[in-house]
């Protein structure tokens, strides 16, 4: 029996749908539209592709999109200058500063100096801190993506025993605190991790975000299982595949997420949903 496909285009569309529905009523109550800002420095190919598809969703959805194109050495300096004014912008509801940035720029500082009222990316550490004591105010947008999806299979989650495999600050670690506040017995697996094939046969739930293409044998996989595939690794016939066996694991799963085409969309929509919230409940106006 192969597994459902989870439709992470779908369901963006669906989210996406939503969003452009609240920003109409925004404005039919005479409020502006919620404006989100996105700050890319340098000319990286691949994060003008995702900055580009970010800046096109705020047109769809009816958001003021400002846009902050900075050269690659701009002075760490200029870049904390410019956030500090978009903190201060009235206009803007979401900040975004396209991770990675160039060496000389240090991340956590620049990600410290977002407002967390503004922080729609959801990495500042009050932020983090907000999920991990189960006050939620703006949670990062993919594992919050995941959970949209996950909601999508009807499947109870309480209870199930999910591995995650990565424990980076935007992903794994914030998605083992969003599943453990739906009741799952969380196990999150990392470079150290032994026997990494033995968490994942007795997994009810997956959720694979290392950024290494197939890592995740197919047979590995607990039949009936969820899974959720975050990779997003560049082969080199340029053709994009997660760190699932796709084929061999939907053989086994019960709900298997596509790469492209899954967790990718969601992440964009949920970055959306954020703006909107914040626009809507963080900032009166
Ligand atoms: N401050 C910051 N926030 C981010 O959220 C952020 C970032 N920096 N830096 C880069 C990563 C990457 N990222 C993606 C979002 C959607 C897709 C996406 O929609 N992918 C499509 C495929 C797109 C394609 O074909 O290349 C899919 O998976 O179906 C990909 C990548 C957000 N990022």
């Amino acid at each position: 029996m192969s597994a459902q496909i989870l439709d992470g285009r779908a369901v963006a569309a669906e989210v996406r749908s939503q969003v452009k529905t609240g920003v109409e009523q925004r404005v039919a109550a005479g409020r502006r539209p919620p404006g989100l800002a996105v700050v890319l420095v340098g000319e990286s190919p691949a994060s003008q592709v995702y900055v580009r598809g970010k800046r096109n969703a705020c047109h769809e959805v009816g958001f003021v999109s400002v846009s902050h194109d900075l050269p690659a050495d701009t002075p760490e300096a200029e870049i904390l200058a410019l956030v500090d004014e978009l903190n201060a912008d009235p206009g803007v509801d979401g900040i975004l500063v396209q991770l990675p940035l160039p060496d000389h720029v240090d991340p956590k500082k620049v990600i410290e100096r977002i407002r967390p009222d503004k922080d729609v990316d959801g990495f500042h550490p009050y932020n983090m801190g907000r999920l991990a004591v189960r006050m939620p105010l703006l949670c990062p947008c993919t594992p919050h993506g995941v959970m949209t999806l996950l909601s999508r299979t009807g499947v109870e989650l309480a209870g199930l025993d999910a591995v995650i495999v990565g424990a980076s600050n935007i992903v794994g670690r914030p998605m083992a605190l969003e599943l453990l506040g739906a009741g799952c017995t969380v196990t999150v697996c990392h470079s150290r991790t032994r026997d990494l094939s033995a968490h994942i046969a007795r997994a009810d739930l997956v959720v694979a975000a290392v950024g290494r293409p197939g890592l995740i044998r197919g047979a590995w996989i607990k039949p009936g299982a969820i899974v959720i595939d975050v990779g997003m690794n560049r082969l080199d016939n340029g053709k994009l595949a997660g760190d699932v066996e796709f084929d061999a694991a939907r053989e086994r799963a019960a709900w298997i997420t596509p790469v492209p085409g899954g967790v990718g969309p969601m992440t964009i929509a949920t970055l959306l949903e954020n703006t909107l919230y914040a626009a809507n409940e963080l900032h009166p106006d």
